[in-house]
């Protein structure tokens, strides 16, 4: 009787997903139709072009997903049954079908319990194939049955095999996670979470959420994605489209401070200081020092009549602006509105008119009035400031040494000729905001926050100085030379030093046995984080001694093989210096294998540089020689770390050299 109203309810659920399929084709129709006509009833070319952009990119949210159901979850309030999925679906009357997933009533379908049932009396969860409900789950919270993390639908999708990008996971927020999506607009907040606890998948959908709540706004001002590389920026690309949000731009610290191309490599030690937070200092006193006291009068002739101001009235319009604050272009353009404005109150004595638009523009371009300016408050241009600092480097702010690490071997003959190199791009960066303001984002999502180093944490600052920011990133997993011991000095760079530091410790893709041996690592890091607590049971962890070091190679490739005989992905991953030789192994063993940056392939087998394998995760890993990956960098434990972590169901690790330190 039971498995018949079971059968029941489900054949009504379907039939509720076929309607909602159906209206929301409707509704993607009218869409469409207005699209196509928009230009024909919107009054001029300007509306006609806002209004296409509106439809076109309507049209693209309104896209069905087959291969994900319209909803995921239902709720059960008094009388009324609430669907939950990834967009609102209204019939063609109007009334709701399927709430979006951040509408203020979906909040209770992640936080409803027990012991707070927010007046849901059940919650059900859909599991689904391929877009088909295939069966649900009912907690009556109002009988005190809650599932929690037990749930065999959350179990199910943590546990599924991960093919292709990263997922969205709407259908199975938790509260601890939900807790941070929904927070509000105005928070600034840093997530510190152990590796596979979400923090990506929370900084996605608190974008989708911000997005939803002030569209308007964000639209205007923009909402900006960086993460650490464009290998990851690929693996995330699909999660934002999936929620319906087409307009989220993504970037790289590099791109955005990429005004100019990468032309030249720095040492380590130079690097070291041009991260270092004291080079905003000493480009900020290179620039300012460029003022020099007016000691002269500006005289001018127009044709008709001479002008003259004096020194003294000079000296105080520079001071005043000086005084004002202003980004250095701005003021210089101020003292000259200010010079020209003391010739105009000239010319009105002494002719009783006021002097016409093309008299004020010659005057602000004259000679003489360019001349002083050129003195008083030279014109600097970023990559100009940038060469002159690295040209001769300002005695004051760092020492002796730093000074010769970043001085130019040989400066270029012109600013053009220069050849900056990426940690340059970061200080011309700092110069163009010296000069001008950066426009502002809404919101900023940082990802691998923890690798941030001072300067470049400030580059996105000056993108958000008027918006709020989530940071995330693990301390434990930092491996640039520069990565933060805690998170207060990031944030102070970051330009929210107020924001709160949440944990996350569930982990949802590392298996208990994985993240066990990976913990081991952690004494050894030197950072004060909390340790992940596996939601999995079910994975492997293999670790493949090897006795000769000749046969390294082969082990590895035999366990690539094993690896491809289970559903999934399988990630190779080596020191950077190893992957073109593992390639060729298993090319020549017939194995197709790809590279992170290459989203279209359709092999199975990635092999990753350790140095690039942060954020993504794979179903196998099989690592080769830890040792290797270890003595490759200065944070060589902490990179193993990351790459112990990337494991969703099975870890083999092959060895020919002792595993290192606390492994071992
Ligand atoms: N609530 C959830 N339900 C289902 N899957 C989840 C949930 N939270 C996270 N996951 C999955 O766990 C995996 C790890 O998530 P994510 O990559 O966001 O973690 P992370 O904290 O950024 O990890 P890392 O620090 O290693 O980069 C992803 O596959 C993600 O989809």
């Amino acid at each position: 009787m039971r498995a018949f109203d079971l059968d029941t309810e489900l054949t009504a659920e379907r039939h509720h997903l076929t309607e909602s399929r159906a209206a929301l084709a409707r509704m993607r129709g009218r869409a469409e139709a207005l699209f196509s006509t928009g230009d024909r009833v919107a009054g001029d070319a300007y509306t006609a072009e806002q209004l296409g952009r509106h439809m076109a990119r309507r049209v693209k949210e309104l896209a069905d997903d087959p291969t994900t159901p319209l909803f995921f979850g239902r709720l059960d309030i008094e009388e009324a049954a609430y669907h939950v999925g990834r967009r609102h679906v209204t019939d063609d009357a109007g009334e709701p079908m399927v709430l979006d997933w951040r509408a203020p009533l979906s909040r209770s379908f992640y936080r409803a319990s027990v012991r707070d049932p927010q007046g849901v009396s059940t919650r059900r969860r859909f599991g689904f194939v391929r877009g088909e409900l295939t069966s649900f789950e009912d907690e009556h919270l109002d009988r005190g049955e809650e599932l929690g993390t037990s749930s065999r639908i959350l179990t199910a999708e943590i546990e599924r095999p991960r093919v292709g990008p990263m997922r969205d996971i709407v259908a199975t927020i938790q509260p601890e996670q939900d807790e941070l999506v929904r927070a509000d607009f105005g928070d600034s907040i840093c997530v510190q979470g152990a590796p596979g606890t979400g923090k990506t998948a929370v900084g996605l959908h608190r974008a989708a959420y911000l997005l939803y709540l002030h569209r308007e706004r964000l639209r205007r001002s923009g909402v900006l994605i960086v993460g650490p590389n464009t290998a990851f920026l690929s693996y995330i690309s699909a999660v934002l489209p999936a929620l319906g949000e087409v307009e989220v731009q993504q970037a790289t610290v590099d791109e955005l401070a990429g005004r100019v191309p990468v032309r030249a490599t720095d040492t380590p030690d130079a690097a070291l200081v041009k991260h270092d937070v004291r080079m905003a200092e000493v480009l900020r006193k290179a620039l300012w020092r460029k003022l020099t006291k007016p000691t002269e009068p500006i005289m001018v002739s127009d044709g008709s009549y001479r002008w003259r101001i004096d020194a003294e009235p000079l000296r105080r319009i520079v001071d005043e602006a000086r005084r004002e604050g202003l980004p250095y272009a701005v003021g210089r353009e101020r003292v000259r509105a200010r010079v020209v404005g003391l010739l105009q109150r000239q010319s009105e004595y002494r002719t009783g008119n006021s002097p016409s638009e093309p008299w004020l523009r010659k005057m602000s371009k004259v000679a003489p009035v360019t001349e002083f300016l050129d003195a008083a408050w030279p014109a600097v241009t970023p990559e100009s400031l940038v060469a002159e600092v690295l040209t001769d480097p300002p005695e004051g702010v760092l020492s002796d040494d730093e000074r010769s690490a970043i001085r130019w071997a040989k400066p270029p003959r012109t600013v053009k000729a220069a050849k900056f190199s990426a940690a340059d791009l970061l200080l011309i960066d700092e110069a163009a905001g010296l000069l001008e303001r950066a426009a502002s984002f809404g919101h900023v999502v940082i990802d691998e926050a923890q690798d941030l180093s001072p300067m470049q944490a400030r580059a996105i600052a000056r993108r958000s100085e008027h918006g709020s920011i989530t940071v995330l990133g693990d301390l434990a997993q930092g491996t640039a030379p520069w990565a933060a011991a805690q998170w207060r000095d990031t944030l102070g760079h970051l330009g929210k030093p107020e924001a709160a530091v949440v944990p996350l410790t569930i982990g949802f893709r590392v298996p208990a046995s994985v993240l066990t041996l990976a913990n081991r690592l952690l004494p050894a890091l030197g950072v004060d984080v909390p340790e992940a607590v596996s939601l999995r049971r079910d994975g492997e962890l293999a670790v493949v001694p090897v006795a000769e070091p000749s046969d390294l190679d082969a082990a590895t490739l035999a366990e690539v093989t094993a690896a491809l005989a289970h559903e999934g992905s399988v990630a190779l991953i080596a020191a950077d210096e190893a992957v073109k030789r593992l390639r060729g192994h298993l090319d020549a063993a017939g194995i197709e294998n790809a590279t992170p940056d290459d989203v279209e392939s359709e092999a199975r087998v990635t092999v990753v540089p350790a140095t690039v394998v942060k954020g993504l995760e794979y179903d196998h890993v099989v690592v080769h020689e830890p040792a290797d990956i270890v003595a490759a960098e200065a944070k060589g434990l902490n990179r193993l770390y990351v790459v112990l972590t990337r494991a969703v169901s099975r870890l083999s690790v092959v060895h020919a050299k002792p595993l290192p330190g606390p492994l071992g």
